[in-house]
């Protein structure tokens, strides 16, 4: 495994090179897609409607078993996946979805830990339909971190929620990914939300990768004038007037 002079890993958590998918005969939603996420990354994928990012977080997530021998993807073991509903089984307790499946007799307590980061804690025995939609996809982000994913993947996770609960959702995914530190691809609509949030974003079109930028910590502040220039270069990309 290739390191840097400090001895730390240079292998980027996710590498897919060349992957090709399509549904029919004519033409494919992607077209020979190359992408690195190093370790620890967070990057954002925005790209007009049906460029094909919920089919690369298909493939990357190993929900498409249809993907394989269309390209290389190689993804690390640990990895959790987040989407717009929070998925929640119904009839479980919080605390019981959140440490479905997980091994160790300090499960539970790892549980109530996660819950405790995402601000549920007094909440472990409440049922699923007694939480906002909000606090549900708290629940649904606790239930992934719990597992110390080392991928994070998550398709619109705050589409359905208000503006001031997505506003809170930002801060609180922040701090999370800052503390457990996974590589992360949030496939979002919202340009603002992408560079608010994420290292680099990535702009899909046509099934390859358009546009590649990074977000410098200080550009993440709306009020930058960096955030603007990222923005519009952005909002043109997609064919949007930054203005509109
Ligand atoms: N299982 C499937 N069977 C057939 N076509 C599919 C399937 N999954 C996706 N597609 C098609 O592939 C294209 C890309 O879909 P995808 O959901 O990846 O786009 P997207 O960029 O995530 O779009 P949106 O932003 O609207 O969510 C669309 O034309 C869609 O209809």
């Amino acid at each position: 495994m290739a390191t840097d002079a400090r001895g730390l890993t240079t292998e980027p958590a996710v590498r897919v090179r060349n992957l090709h998918r399509s549904f029919t005969s004519d033409g494919g939603v992607l077209n020979g897609l190359d992408l690195d996420i190093a370790p620890g990354e967070f990057v954002a994928l925005i790209g007009r409607s049906g460029t094909g990012k919920s089919t690369l977080l298909r493939a990357l997530a190993g929900l498409d078993r249809d993907v394989a021998g269309y390209g290389q993807i190689d993804v690390p073991d640990a990895v959790s996946v987040v989407f717009q509903d929070s998925r929640l089984l119904p009839w479980k307790r919080i605390l019981d979805n959140v440490v479905f499946g997980l091994r160790g007799a300090d499960a539970g307590e790892r549980g109530r830990q996660a819950l405790a980061e995402v601000g549920l804690a007094g909440r472990e025995r409440a049922w699923p339909y007694q939480l906002s939609g909000g606090e549900q996809q708290r629940a649904a982000l606790a239930r992934s971190l719990v597992r110390e994913p080392q991928l994070l993947l998550a398709d619109e996770p705050f589409g359905a929620l208000d503006a001031l609960t997505r506003i809170r959702m930002h801060v609180l995914l922040r701090k999370l990914c800052e503390a457990h530190r996974p590589a992360v691809l949030l496939v979002t609509h919202d340009v603002d939300e992408a560079i608010v949030l994420a290292d680099r974003v990535i702009l899909l079109d046509a099934g390859v990768v358009d546009t590649d930028v990074r977000v410098e910590l200080e550009n993440r502040s709306r009020s930058d004038a960096g955030f603007a220039a990222l923005r519009s270069l952005l909002l043109d990309r997609l064919g949007v007037a930054a203005d509109a």
